[in-house]
């Protein structure tokens, strides 16, 4: 590859907060420079940006002015940062998250610009939530038509995805449903932006818009549903574009924006959590890549189809092309433990912390890991945030057994973390059990930093963790992604292998410890059963729903 030794590619992460550009060689995928434009309007959740317009609970929306000025402001200072001529770029790739969704005219003109004052004209971000009806709506009258699309989906669909949020503007209004040309995913508009060509990627289509053996669900099942729904397949896109494929090249106002050659290569647009497997160079079957943040997605190759209870999805090219990409998730994770450091911790603690210069996470986990496995007495259930995988029930919640009136803020801290290790396993027990084989652990994202954590994953896991060597995979992955679509490399596993970074073995379980947490491992087991059922949990949200009125 010598001669791509001095060629670059640039990868931009669109996530929800802020988008990332980063400046990547080609020849061996070293960083160079990278830069972060934070969104000016965030998540629209209370108003709509310059109006009296309140939004309902559950709604969560994305301007897209903040997407371009990621093209205008990140790209431009990730290429002064990295020092480089911007004549050497050969190629551009994005990722998004999903199920980032908007509706637009045929000319790719977002509705938000025509009807600001119109809620449903402006992009739904990925946790909108409100369209939790339709989506139960259509779980149902798939289950009862069986449809085959359904087990593709662990069984349900998401109230995220393309069909939920569509069915809900459709219904709450019908006039905004009228005048989407296009119903398309972020990952894809943006692409559209940079190139003035419309592609739709796979990745998306399979996981987030019911795509499977070559098509939608069909005009009857849509019908079924509500007859105004029979034709909006024809929003969608009808030929799909190949992960790590050529969308288009850059247009010259594009490269205004940007400060890069017109007419270089843009590829496919992507998915955060997908396109972090080139990142790791975990792009063959039996790779788990786990991105574990705030939430945790599970994605994985292989060349076994099977229904997998409980996965989010399994798509075929969804991670790369040529073999099914699985995807499973956790609701909640980082995002339990910064509930537990916020509500659960005495002054005393972050006093203690503050005096030793440490976060009230780094105190809790320095105290935890000075315990041995089950000292603490304590198992608890993972479902703060409800549960993605493997019972898709977000009405679950979270369950912590055996506190006395010795229990401190470690225990519980550290039972929270093992109860999160526990989710893993039986995800990855799940896989394992429908005929998936997972040979590997990959983890990456912002918990790597949690170093106890990790090793608290390999002991509970039973098996080695390999880790990303980067931290910021997804923009790594989809500049990865950009040296495929720009020729440089044949295919995504050429380009991994020679820009991914990944660190094998860096935890290994530990005998007597693994040996230990089997046992607590039953106990989660015996509670996931137990409470998985929801009688108790829905009750108990029922009554916490009556009370608020
Ligand atoms: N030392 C730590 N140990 C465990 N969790 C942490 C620690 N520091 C931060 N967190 C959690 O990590 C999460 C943020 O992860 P990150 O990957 O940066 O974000 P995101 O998932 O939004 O991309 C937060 O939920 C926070 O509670
Ligand atoms: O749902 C998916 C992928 O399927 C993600 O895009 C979505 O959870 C967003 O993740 P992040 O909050 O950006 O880590």
């Amino acid at each position: 590859m010598s001669a791509n030794s001095d060629s670059y590619v640039i990868g931009v992460d669109f996530g929800t907060l802020s988008g990332r550009a980063v400046v990547v060689r080609v020849s061996d995928g070293a960083e160079l420079g990278t830069a972060v434009h934070e969104y000016t309007h965030r998540v629209i959740e209370d108003r709509l940006p310059g109006t009296d317009v309140r939004l309902a609970p559950d709604w969560a929306l994305q301007s897209p002015h903040d997407w371009l000025d990621v093209l205008r402001t990140a790209v431009p200072e990730a290429v002064a940062a990295a020092g480089i001529d911007p004549a050497r770029v050969i190629g551009l790739g994005t990722d998004f998250t999903a199920c980032t969704v908007l509706p637009a005219r045929a000319d790719g003109t977002p509705l938000c610009e025509e009807t600001p004052e119109r809620p449903h004209a402006w992009p739904k971000l990925w946790k909108h939530h409100a369209a939790q009806a339709h989506a139960d709506r259509i779980n149902a009258l798939a289950a009862e038509r069986g449809e085959t699309w359904l087990p593709r989906y662990g069984g349900k669909i998401s109230s995220e995805w393309q069909f939920a949020k569509a069915l809900q503007v459709l219904e709450e209004d019908p006039e905004v449903y009228a005048r989407t040309d296009r119903w398309i995913e972020a990952a894809d508009w943006i692409v559209w932006q940079l190139t003035g060509v419309e592609t739709r990627n796979v990745c998306t289509a399979g996981y987030k818009g019911i795509f499977q053996d070559g098509g939608y669900p069909s005009a009857g099942f849509l019908t079924a549903l509500n007859p105004g729904f029979a034709g909006f397949t024809a929003k969608l896109g009808q030929e799909l574009s190949p992960l790590g494929g050529l969308a288009g090249r850059l247009t010259a106002q594009a490269a205004g924006w940007t400060g890069l050659p017109e007419g270089i290569a843009i590829a496919v647009g992507n998915v955060d959590a997908h396109v972090t497997s080139a990142a790791a160079d975990a792009v063959r079957p039996g790779q788990m890549v786990a991105i574990m943040g705030t939430s945790t997605c599970h994605v994985m190759p292989s060349d076994q189809l099977a229904e997998v209870p409980g996965m989010c999805g399994v798509v075929r090219d969804g991670i790369v092309p040529g073999l099914w990409g699985y995807e499973a998730g956790q609701s909640g994770v980082g995002d339990i433990f910064a509930w537990f450091v916020d509500n659960g911790v005495p002054a005393s603690y972050t006093r203690a912390a503050e005096e030793r210069g440490l976060s009230v996470h780094a105190y809790l986990t320095e105290l935890a890991a000075a315990q041995r496995v089950g000292e603490h007495g304590l198992v608890a259930l993972d479902w703060h945030n409800g549960n993605r995988s493997v019972l898709v029930d977000h009405n679950l919640s979270g369950v912590i057994v055996g506190q006395t009136l010795s229990t401190r803020p470690e225990d519980v801290y550290r039972a929270l973390i093992e109860a999160t290790a526990f989710g893993a396993r039986m995800i990855v027990e799940t896989f394992e059990k429908a005929g998936v084989p997972v040979e590997e652990f990959v983890a990456a994202g912002g918990l790597l930093k949690n170093r106890f954590l990790m090793q608290i994953y390999a002991d509970v896991l039973r098996r080695p963790l390999s880790v990303i060597g980067s931290d910021q995979g997804p923009a790594l992955g989809s500049a990865i992604h950009a040296a495929v679509a720009a020729g440089a490399y044949a295919d995504i596993q050429q380009a991994a292998a020679a820009m991914g970074t990944r660190r094998d073995d860096a935890y290994l379980p530990d005998e007597a410890r693994a040996d230990a947490y089997d046992r607590l491992y039953a106990e989660y087991r015996t509670l996931h059963d137990y409470f998985g059922d929801g009688r108790m949990l829905h009750t108990l949200r029922a009554i916490r729903n009556e009370a608020n009125g």
